[in-house]
């Protein structure tokens, strides 16, 4: 059954631990129906915006509301938000099934909807042990368990993708897109672009509390273009003109064209007689262009530790790794 997601919208948000600002004057939405990251280095502020969000901290100013309404103004709050701030605040002693027991009977809902939570992510046998002995893994899984306990139109998580396999983050990427295509708005923070870019539809970057950009992964991945390498790359370019596509050459003496046809810029290139090397799509650099829009802002390190990450080029094209 399609859900109606809850749209979030936060103006001018901002929190001030004594003469800190944690979180500096932050406006951004949240559309439903999509996969919206969260994103910045440690300490930009994303856990203070998404407590505020969450009626946990109280803002110094502005406003952070869900369908128009603050989060304590809601009626039935677990079933509009569904929230997983930290993996790790489950009673040892107790098995991650009797948490879910717990949190059910406060909203009224049958045992049987744990049990099926269980399944959801993935848990049922473990769900029976004391969380005690839970992988962090696990935890992240009841965590999101616990989430979903109201059938929320709202998911908020912070670092969901934290402690898990690669197997597990592919998991959760289906599980996420499988939440936001029932029309489910869904809210991830992350502190890597990378981590999340296969799975995020939405982008809202912050740095030192401030917002940084928002707009869709495409917006931030920009062209397509191609890299193009040959012997000849005067000659290359001039061809390439020719048929409008607009190309320079790189430092490292690559050949930028701004398309993704790599049939026309093979084309032009045999009617030209220029030999080619190496003909790709440039997937855009999006770590790195990460690292430049929040570089040096992590406020959790001291200054020596504090310098621009290395700048990576070409890295993406194939890039391996768990990401979610
Ligand atoms: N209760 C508090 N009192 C004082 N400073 C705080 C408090 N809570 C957070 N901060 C500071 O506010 C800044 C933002 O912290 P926050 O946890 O929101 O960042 P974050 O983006 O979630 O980082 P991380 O990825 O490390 O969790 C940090 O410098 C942090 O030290």
């Amino acid at each position: 059954m399609p859900t109606t997601g809850a749209r979030v919208e936060v103006r001018n948000l901002t929190k001030r631990f004594g003469g800190f600002t944690a979180v500096d004057d932050l406006s951004f939405n949240v559309e439903p129906g999509r996969i919206t990251g969260f994103l910045g280095p440690n300490g930009a502020g994303k856990t203070t915006s998404l407590r505020m969000l969450l009626g946990l901290v109280r803002q110094s100013a502005g406003t952070a509301t869900i369908d128009g309404q603050t989060y304590r103004e809601l009626d039935r709050p677990l079933t509009v938000v569904g929230s997983a701030l930290e993996a790790t605040n489950f009673h040892p002693g107790r098995s991650g099934r009797d948490h879910l027991r717990v949190l059910a009977a406060t909203i009224g809902a049958p045992d049987s909807r744990v049990d099926e939570l269980l399944e959801l992510t993935g848990i049922p046998a473990a769900a029976r042990k004391n969380a005690g002995g839970y992988s962090m893994g696990m935890r992240q899984r009841l965590g999101l368990a616990a989430a979903l306990i109201g059938d929320p139109r709202l998911l908020v998580l912070d670092e969901p993708a934290n402690g898990l396999d690669p197997e597990g983050i592919r998991w959760l990427r289906g599980f996420l897109r499988h939440l936001a295509d029932e029309g489910r708005t869904v809210l991830i923070s992350s502190h890597m672009l990378q981590e999340v870019e296969q799975t995020v539809d939405d982008v809202v970057i912050i740095a030192n509390g401030k917002l940084i950009k928002e707009g869709t992964v495409g917006d931030l991945r920009g062209a397509a273009t191609s890299i193009v390498r040959t012997t000849d790359t005067e000659s290359l370019i001039g061809a390439l003109r020719v048929a409008d596509v607009e190309a320079v050459v790189r430092e490292d003496g690559g050949v930028v064209a701004q398309t993704e046809d790599l049939r026309l810029i093979g084309d032009v290139a045999l009617r030209a007689g220029v030999p080619i090397h190496e003909l790709r799509p440039l997937a855009a650099d999006l770590e790195q262009l990460f690292f430049s829009l929040t570089e040096g802002t992590n406020r959790n390190l001291g200054d020596a530790e504090n310098q621009p990450a290395p700048v990576m080029t070409d890295a993406v094209d194939g890039h391996e790794g768990a990401n979610l």
